[in-house]
């Protein structure tokens, strides 16, 4: 991104006079076309731009009548969805229905205790009234009142407590149900379903007890507010006609009431100046660090950070969610206040044309209905709009088990029968007319183009090539990771099309070792020992698997050796602590932030020790090598390459390196990519002699070593 320019609408914006924050708060279709939307995003899509802030909101239908009928399609979705949250609330009732019960009874109370604190507070009231107006308290109908409001009072505190030591348990026991549930739901998800973005991957326990706790709010609000409505229009003081004056205010504020954040959109930036701030701002964090010092860029960072504050002038950055909600005009909110003001009103026109029922009592408990009612009223409102969130976090909850996943298991066991196949000397790989584009790629040429190739069983092959030349993209479609779509050629392994395998039995059977492994928040010894999971706790295939990558030497130097975790989940947080006054806390602080470093080379050396601990499990018949040494020092890459070598009995071995020698001159097929075609093949005679891509490769690598000044030096 660039400096912001004059001609930047924003930026033109930021210029001008200090601007109303709703001033734009208009629909603004033209600046959405202006977007990188589509003609199609722009028409279902209402934009408005609030300070730095778009917000594009589905469009809602043109006429009233239409927005009533959207409104009542939302909620008959919302109630035609009870079959799945009757399912949710059985099965959290399931889980401990003594507690399930106890927490939607002490919900359901919590409804009817302000009822019970009307009426004890309105009793005291005339009480003291009548006292007052006969001028002798009647000190037994006193003492009554004031022991019922502390028996109600120390019941409602009882009441809260109880509600607060359960919930925590209660929701502790929702929660490790829905994430283990999610846990399994999320496990079997392969990699482009998991990184698609409309994918149902988002669920989360915590909503699972969000919503549980928001539904039992919810029915507790109308609860609650039911009985205050049938409490209050049966009071002397109160009445039907009263209650009806009560409850206008808080239905025109709810009517009034503009909020974003109960609305379905997306908001975003496109404020250049702005966004300029933030990067620039971010590159004073720790990340950036080093790069900024070396760079020795400090100044410019701020000079630029100054010229940005300049050029967003006036707009606003003050969060959309509050802009949103602000009025044009004070109308509404003089409307509502006054609206407000109708109890009182009510009770000055009662008090006119009947003086008998004049008393400040009752003004008092006029007052106390109304402000009552008020709370109520809109807590339910609120509560109850937050139900259709509820209803769809849970169908997100549940279809997260039902997601399917985009590459499909076959039905073939591998390796198939001897006599179908002869995998003794390991997997015989064809790639036939194989073109390939990554999910959601906007890259204009696919990652592989008509790419056809054989490794025969037993080979040790090895693609070399420029950077992106789709080496990695092929090592992936044999771990089944992407699909080639239909009709863009074949992955063909011992005869068969890959997808007719079962996932899990091709996976046996396939071991990869990569450079951007990464290691598990696990101790070493599992870190390694998940190469063979049934063998994960074999101490000795460990420690043997530990010498063949190369990592022996690293675990004798850990006290906890192989049961080092290196990367621990750390929840270590300190809070307002301060350098002076808190230095022991502090120190406490940072020996639990802390994390073992290795080395790049020392990691590599891990990773490729779970790949030995694999093939102790006998079923590896492929194994495939992504630049996995580029960490390592050339000692440590020639004895991996070595053992590896030395471990191919009965596998097919697939390198992909840009390093050439111990490798190249020992391939049996060498396969030289660039730009996502096969440019040649060949043995490294064959590719030599042809002194085409892969000669000039092998003679820049080749010139360090013999160019004269390095021949005469050494
Ligand atoms: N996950 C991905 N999503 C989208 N495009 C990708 C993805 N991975 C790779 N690509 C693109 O596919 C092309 C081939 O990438 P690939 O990783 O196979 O190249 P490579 O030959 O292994 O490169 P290198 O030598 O740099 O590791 C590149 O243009 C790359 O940008």
């Amino acid at each position: 991104m660039g400096a912001p320019t004059e001609n930047s609408p924003d930026v033109a914006t930021a210029k001008g006079p200090p601007e109303d924050p709703t001033k734009d708060a208009t629909p603004d279709k033209s600046k959405c076309r202006d977007q990188a939307l589509t003609d199609e995003e722009a028409d279902a899509c209402t934009p408005l731009q609030l300070g730095v802030w778009r917000v594009l909101l589905p469009k809602e239908p043109a006429s009233k009548y239409k927005r009533v009928r959207s409104a009542m399609d939302k909620w008959s979705a919302v109630a035609l969805a009870y079959p799945l949250v009757l399912r949710f609330l059985l099965e959290i009732y399931s889980l401990d229905p003594r507690m399930f019960i106890l927490v939607v009874v002490l919900k359901l109370w919590d409804g009817m205790e302000s009822v019970l604190l009307l009426y004890v507070s309105s009793r005291l009231l005339q009480i003291i009234e009548v006292g007052l107006r006969e001028g002798r308290p009647d000190v037994n109908a006193i003492t009554q009142a004031i022991i019922a409001r502390l028996i109600c009072v120390t019941f409602t505190a009882t009441t809260t407590w109880a509600r607060e030591y359960i919930s925590p348990i209660f929701q502790s026991r929702i929660q490790r149900h829905f994430e283990d549930y999610l846990l399994q739901a999320k496990l079997r998800l392969d990699i482009p379903t998991s990184s698609d973005s409309s994918s149902k991957t988002k669920a989360s326990a915590y909503d699972a007890w969000s919503s549980f706790e928001g539904l039992c709010e919810a029915a507790q609000r109308a609860f609650g507010l039911t009985s205050q409505l049938l409490f209050i229009s049966q009071q002397k003081s109160g009445g039907p006609l009263f209650t009806t004056i009560a409850v206008v205010r808080p239905l025109l504020a709810l009517a009034g009431s503009h909020s974003l954040w109960m609305k379905p959109h997306v908001l975003y930036s496109d404020n250049e100046a702005y966004l300029r701030l933030l990067s620039l701002e971010s590159m004073s964090g720790t990340y950036y660090r080093g790069d900024v010092i070396a760079a020795n860029i400090a100044g410019w960072i701020t000079s630029q950070y100054h010229q940005a504050i300049d050029a967003l002038g006036s707009v606003t950055s003050r969060h959309a969610w509050e802009q949103y909600g602000i009025e044009r005009t004070p109308a509404s909110n003089i409307i509502s206040a006054l609206a407000g003001q109708l109890p009182t009103l009510y009770w000055a026109i009662n008090a006119m044309l009947n003086p008998a029922t004049f008393s400040m009592a009752s003004i008092a408990i006029m007052q106390q209905y109304s402000t009552s009612l008020n709370y109520a009223l809109q807590m339910l409102f609120w509560d109850v709009r937050q139900v259709g969130k509820y209803v769809t976090d849970i169908k997100v909850l549940y279809e997260a088990a039902e997601i399917q996943n985009q590459i499909v298991d076959g039905t073939v066991e591998y390796p198939r029968p001897a006599n179908e196949a002869d995998t003794s000397k390991g997997m015989d790989i064809e790639l036939r007319n194989v073109s390939f584009a990554y999910p959601g790629d906007k890259a204009k040429e696919n990652a592989l183009r008509d790419v056809s190739l054989r490794i025969p069983a037993g080979s040790l092959a090895v693609i070399v090539g420029a950077n992106g030349g789709g080496k990695s993209t092929i090592i992936k479609l044999l771990a089944r990771m992407y699909d080639v779509a239909p009709g863009s050629g074949a992955v063909v392994i011992d005869g068969l099309p890959i997808q007719d395998y079962t996932l899990a039995s091709l996976r046996q059977a396939y071991a990869l070792l990569a450079q951007d492994h990464r290691l598990y928040p696990l101790p070493l010894a599992e870190n390694i020992g998940l190469g063979y999971p049934e063998k994960v706790d074999d101490r000795e295939m460990v420690m043997q698997a530990a010498r063949d990558g190369g990592a022996a030497e690293l675990l004798s130097k850990f006290k906890d050796g192989v049961e080092t975790n290196l990367e621990p989940v750390t929840t270590a947080y300190g809070y307002q602590l301060d350098d002076d006054k808190h230095k022991t806390l502090k120190t406490v602080l940072g020996k639990l932030e802390k994390t073992t470093e290795v080395s790049g080379g020392e990691k590599q050396r891990l990773v490729s020790s779970r790949t030995f601990m694999r093939f102790q499990t006998g079923k590896v018949k492929l194994l495939c090598v992504d630049e996995p040494s580029s960490a390592l020092d050339p000692k440590g890459e020639f004895e991996l390459f070595e053992r590896l070598r030395a471990a191919r009995a009965g596998k097919t071995l697939l390198f992909v390196t840009h390093r050439f020698g111990h490798l190249t001159k020992h391939a049996d097929i060498i396969i030289c990519m660039k730009a996502g075609k096969v440019a040649e093949l060949g043995t490294h005679q064959e590719l030599m002699a042809l002194d085409g891509e892969y000669a000039s490769l092998y003679n820049v690598q080749a010139q360090a070593f013999t160019a004269p000044e390095v021949a005469a030096s050494g």
